[in-house]
C-alpha cells in the first residue's frame, strides 16, 4: 500500500474503540413483520403475539433512531460516538455470521435487548484500494436468556478517484437448483430503508451514490439480499426448517440499474442435508454474495 490515508497512530486511535458496549432496548412489535412481509412479496398470516421471527428480522429492530442533528454526510449517524471515526467516507455491510440459540426463538411480544461490542478494528490492503474493518459483536436476548449472537462486519472504503479499481468479478455458480429473479426498484429499496430506519444515502439518493460515492447506481442493501437469500430457503426448504447458523459475506456491490437473482443449491458434502449454499448474481452473471445456512 502506497502512502495510506491511515497510519500506526491513526489505527491505533481508532483501536481504542475496540471494548467498548452498548445496550439497547426494544419491542418485538408486529407492524414491521408485516411490513417486510409484504416488501418480500409474501403472502404470510397476520404476526400475533407468538409469531416466531423469521431469521434475519431482527433487523427490524433496535433501529438507529439518531436525532437529526446527529447524522453525518452518508446518512448514517456521524462517526465518533459508538463506531470508531474512521476517516474513510464509503461505508459498506461486508458480511455477517449468526447464531441462533436452539429453544430459543425470537417471537412478536418479546421485550428484547441488544448487547453491542466492538470487537476488532483492522486495516487492510485490498484490491480496490485501502479498507478498515469494524467487527462488531452483538448478542439478543429475551425474558427467555440469549437468542441470537451475531458478528457484523462493516468495511469502509476512500473516496473514490478517477479509474479506481472495482472489486474484481467472480463468476457466480451455474449449478443453482432453486433461484428468484429480482428487479430493485426505487420502491423495493425505499421501503428497506424506511423498514430499517436506515438513512444511509447510497440507498435512495442518486445524485450522493453517483456524483460523492462514484457508483453507477443505487446500491442495493446488503442485509436486503442476506434477507432475500434466507427468504429463497424458507420458499424452498420444509415449512418447519429453522435457520442454527447464516454466515455471508458482499463481495461486490449490487446496483438498482439492472435486475439480479438469488440462488441456493445443498451445500456440496452435507450429509445430512442441512447445509445450504446461497448466493446473489448482478445482471452481468458476477457473484455478488456468498452466503452458507445450516439448518438446525
Ligand atoms: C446497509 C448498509 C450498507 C450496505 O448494505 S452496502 C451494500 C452491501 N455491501 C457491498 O455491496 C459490499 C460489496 N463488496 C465490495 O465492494 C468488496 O468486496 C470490498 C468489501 C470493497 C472489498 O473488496 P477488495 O477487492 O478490495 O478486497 P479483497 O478481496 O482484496 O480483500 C482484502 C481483505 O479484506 C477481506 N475482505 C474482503 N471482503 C470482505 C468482506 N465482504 N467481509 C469481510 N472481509 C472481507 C479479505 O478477506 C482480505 O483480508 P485478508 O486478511 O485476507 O487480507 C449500511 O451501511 O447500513
Amino acid at each position: 500500500m502506497t502512502s495510506p490515508l491511515i497510519d500506526a497512530e491513526a489505527l491505533a486511535h481508532l483501536q481504542a474503540w475496540q471494548g467498548r458496549t452498548e445496550t439497547l432496548r426494544d419491542d418485538l412489535t408486529a407492524a414491521p413483520v408485516r411490513g417486510l412481509s409484504a416488501t418480500l412479496d409474501r403472502d404470510d398470516p397476520l404476526p400475533e403475539a407468538g409469531t416466531r421471527l423469521p431469521a434475519l428480522w431482527h433487523w427490524l429492530y433496535f433501529l438507529p433512531h439518531h436525532r437529526q442533528s446527529e447524522i453525518g454526510e452518508d446518512g448514517h449517524a456521524k462517526r465518533g460516538g459508538f463506531l470508531p471515526p474512521v476517516p474513510l467516507p464509503r461505508r459498506m455491510w461486508a458480511g455477517g455470521r449468526l447464531t441462533w440459540e436452539p429453544g430459543n426463538p425470537l417471537q412478536v411480544g418479546d421485550a428484547i435487548e441488544r448487547t453491542s461490542t466492538i470487537a476488532s478494528v483492522t486495516h487492510k490492503a485490498g484490491r480496490t484500494g485501502e479498507l478498515v474493518f469494524v467487527l462488531v459483536r452483538h448478542e439478543v436476548r429475551n425474558a427467555r436468556g440469549l437468542a441470537l449472537t451475531e458478528e457484523h462486519d462493516i468495511v469502509y472504503r476512500a473516496a473514490a478517484a478517477p479509474g479506481e479499481a472495482t472489486p474484481p468479478p467472480t463468476p457466480a455458480p451455474k449449478d443453482a437448483t432453486f433461484s428468484r429473479d429480482l428487479v430493485p426498484d426505487d420502491v423495493l429499496l425505499f421501503r428497506y430503508s424506511a423498514l430499517t430506519f436506515n438513512g444511509h444515502r447510497i440507498h435512495y439518493d442518486r445524485r450522493y451514490v453517483t456524483q460523492v460515492e462514484g457508483y453507477p447506481g443505487l446500491i442495493v442493501h446488503g442485509p436486503l439480499i442476506a434477507t432475500l437469500l434466507v427468504d429463497l430457503l424458507r420458499r424452498n426448504a420444509p415449512a418447519d426448517a429453522q435457520l442454527a447458523r447464516f454466515e455471508f459475506r458482499a463481495v461486490r456491490p449490487t446496483f438498482d440499474i439492472a435486475p439480479f437473482r438469488v440462488h441456493g443449491k445443498p451445500a456440496e458434502g452435507s450429509a445430512d442435508g442441512k447445509t445450504f449454499s446461497l448466493w446473489g448474481e448482478d445482471a452481468d452473471g458476477w457473484l455478488t454474495m456468498q452466503a452458507t445456512a445450516v439448518l438446525a
